[in-house]
């Protein structure tokens, strides 16, 4: 580990991923700062370069994002100005701060017909309004901001704020069966271990400016791959096992669920590349989902906190 900490400046306060940078910093030597509204607000564009000067920052990691998928099919201008513009005006700011940006993107950018896990050359075809807005945001990004990383993550779930695990225990809570779609395919992946892989990344971009194979698109997420019905079985052995709140498992087909967003069967992603340039590989999603789901049922994180 390096003497001087690594300075990061995060966009977003409460998002999961933000929360873990926070959190796993000081352990991997890193010195996180995370700037939020209103002091930025990706829909207040002249607020963004500020922001990020004060926290004068070595590497601008982009975590905050307009993320609910169904709302967004009702409000596709305010996630276009918060995924697009929003995550265009970060990079550029980072490129007026002469910094490298780490940009986090979706598996929702798939279409998910291919039936094998998705490289970085696979062409992308989003289904959704979230998922259109984050492949927009892709190319603002690297328009932007030649010095970046956009790793495309997917299924995050953690002990903090909205997220799958944490809506499959509060369910659990009340019911006896829950119904989840056992006919889409991903690989859920860990806040906490986003933010070491992050870390990683943003290190290596810093100590090697000039290294065009570190800048560019890879895909990170946990290993090993699930539908959202076996994740929420694991949910609920492990919460079982604990002695918290579980219920049975109805598979049921994405037909029998309707929502307003489209989403894709199948959108796996091949992590090689990231494995092979960087040397990130993030643990299976089924090694990193005990300790999210203790610390759930604890609870302590979110007293205070709004959903
Ligand atoms: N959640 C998931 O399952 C997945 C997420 N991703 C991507 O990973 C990244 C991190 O996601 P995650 O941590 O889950 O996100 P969350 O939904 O947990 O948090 C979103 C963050 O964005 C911030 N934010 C939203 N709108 C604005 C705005 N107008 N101005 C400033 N900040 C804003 C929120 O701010 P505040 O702190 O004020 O609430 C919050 O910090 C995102 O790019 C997301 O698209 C990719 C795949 C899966
Ligand atoms: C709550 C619930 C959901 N589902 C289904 C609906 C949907 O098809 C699937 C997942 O539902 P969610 O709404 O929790 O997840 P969703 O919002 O689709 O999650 C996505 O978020 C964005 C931000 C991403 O980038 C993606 O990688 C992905 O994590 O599970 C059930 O079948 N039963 C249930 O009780
Ligand atoms: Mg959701």
């Amino acid at each position: 580990m390096s003497a001087t900490p690594l300075r990061i400046a995060v966009t977003g306060r409460e998002g999961q991923v933000a929360r873990a940078l926070a959190e796993r910093g000081p352990a991997l030597g890193a010195e996180v700062v995370c700037v939020g509204r209103p002091a930025l607000d990706l829909t207040a564009p002249a607020t963004i370069l500020p922001a990020l000067a004060a926290a004068a920052p070595q590497v601008v990691v982009h975590a905050a994002a307009y993320t609910a998928v169904d709302r967004a099919e009702g409000e596709p201008d305010l996630a276009h100005a918060v995924n697009v513009e929003g995550a265009g005006a970060v990079a550029a700011a980072a490129a007026r701060l002469g910094v490298p940006v780490v940009h986090l993107s979706t598996d929702y950018v798939f279409d998910g017909r291919i039936g094998r896990p998705h490289r970085e050359d696979d062409a992308p075809a989003p289904v959704n309004v979230y998922g259109r807005t984050k492949l927009a945001g892709e190319a603002a990004v690297a328009a932007a901001a030649p010095d970046h990383a956009i790793l495309r993550v997917a299924w995050v779930y953690s002990p903090f704020g909205r997220n799958f695990v944490r809506t499959m225990l509060a369910l659990a809570a009340t019911r006896n069966a829950v119904r989840v779609v056992s006919d889409q395919h991903g690989a859920p992946t860990s806040a906490l271990a986003i933010a070491d892989g992050v870390i990683a990344v943003a290190r290596n971009l810093v100590a090697r400016p000039d290294e065009a194979a570190l800048r560019g698109l890879f895909h990170m997420t946990g290993a090993g791959e699930a539908t959202w019905a076996d994740l929420a079985e694991a949910v609920f052995a492990e919460s079982a096992r604990l002695g918290g709140p579980s219920a049975r498992v109805e598979r049921i087909g994405t037909v029998d669920y309707p929502t307003p967003a489209v989403r894709a069967p199948d959108t796996r992603l091949d992590c090689n590349r990231l494995a092979a340039v960087h040397g990130v590989a993030l643990p299976h999603w089924r090694v990193s989902l005990p300790e999210v789901v203790a610390r759930c049922l604890a609870g302590k994180e979110e007293e205070g906190r709004t959903p």
